[in-house]
């Protein structure tokens, strides 16, 4: 049986979608590149994600990161983010969780204050957090990602138990498909969560099997993470709009999602819902709101209209751990029930 080290962690949580954040005790991890880490991770040290993101230390819908180097000479760190399923590309909760982390436990040098900026690296590029600091107490962050695009609208995906189902494709750090859930016979707001889990985790896995993502950059970014399953309520409100994003094995996030409401606002900008600079709020299913809006138009690849958008919110911490497994604790190295 394999023994693992000693691990410890922060935690904390995004709008109720947790924060594992690895602090020590992972194996030294290969790759010049986050990608490549990533992919060294995957094929040889992913027992450590499962023992730290399963149960008994985690559960069906834990998610966490490893602080990495990076690889872009203007970033203060790189991230490498954990869920059920593998290893996720870009993660709007966990980095704005992060920018409190980094400004908190010294990770920046000089923090400034109204407001400190942190370059974090994702898998999916870079992404500049501003910190609300003053002299003593982090507030919220407010991030502005990598650029995000329309990648179809209306593409048709055949969904078991639900007929032919049109949903928007929309890159945001990560691709999702996005839908309003009443095309399923089903409200964001109303409807229990394993509804929605079983339609949008249907739709991402009919996605995956017949629709191809190409990414201007990397392969690697070549996948569809989720879908994300809105109240339709796209025209422009002071009214929150509510969504719940269902990603990698059908886990679903508490949180607005950050991606989820970059790729979101990227649509409804599209669309001609959302002007530059106009501040919209995304309720998640746990209540809480992010509030986003889109900084500007950017050319990416071929794409001469994406936006660079902007997510703000708030994350908090709620302890730390030690997790240790014992000599003869099979089960302990990790398992997950669905
Ligand atoms: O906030 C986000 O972007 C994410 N939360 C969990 C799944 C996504 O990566």
């Amino acid at each position: 049986m394999a023994k693992l080290n000693t691990i410890e962690t922060t935690e904390m949580h995004t709008g109720g979608e947790p924060l594992r954040i690895i602090e020590k005790g992972y194996p030294e991890i290969k790759g010049n590149t986050i990608l490549d880490k990533i992919r060294y991770l995957r094929e040889n040290q992913d027992m450590y994600r499962k023992f730290l993101m399963w149960e008994p230390r985690g559960h069906y819908d834990m998610y966490g990161v490893l602080l990495v180097l990076p690889d872009i000479e203007s970033a203060d760190f790189g991230t490498i983010f954990l869920h059920n399923e593998g290893y996720g590309t870009m993660c709007g909760h966990a980095v704005i969780a992060l920018g409190r982390y980094a400004v908190d436990k010294g990770l920046v040098k000089n923090p400034q204050t109204p407001e400190t900026k942190i370059n974090i690296q994702c898998p999916c590029g870079l992404v500049e957090a501003y910190v609300e600091y003053d002299g003593v107490k982090t507030e919220n962050v407010r991030f502005q990602s990598v650029p995000s695009f329309v990648y179809a609208t209306d593409v048709d995906v055949e969904v078991e138990g639900f007929g032919t189902v049109k949903v928007d494709v929309v890159y945001g750090g990560t691709f999702y498909a996005i839908v309003p859930a009443e095309r399923y016979g089903l409200n964001v707001r109303k409807s229990s969560v394993d509804e929605l889990r079983r339609a949008a985790g249907t739709t991402t896995d009919s996605l995956r099997r017949s629709y191809k993502v190409e990414h201007p950059e990397s392969p690697d970014l070549e996948f569809i993470f989720g879908t994300i399953m809105t109240d339709g309520k796209d025209e422009f409100s002071d009214d929150p709009t509510a969504n719940m994003c269902v990603f990698a094995e059908r886990e679903v996030d508490r949180s607005p999602c950050g991606s989820g409401v970059t790729a979101r606002t990227a649509l409804q900008y599209y669309k001609g819902h959302r002007k530059i600079g106009q501040k919209r709020r995304f309720r998640g299913p746990s209540g809480a709101m992010f509030t986003t809006s889109v900084v500007k138009e950017v050319t990416y690849g071929k794409y001469k209209n994406a936006v660079v958008v902007e997510v703000s919110g708030k994350g908090h911490y709620v302890g730390s751990s030690k997790f240790t497994l014992e000599d003869d604790d099979e089960i302990g190295q990790g398992f997950i029930l669905r």
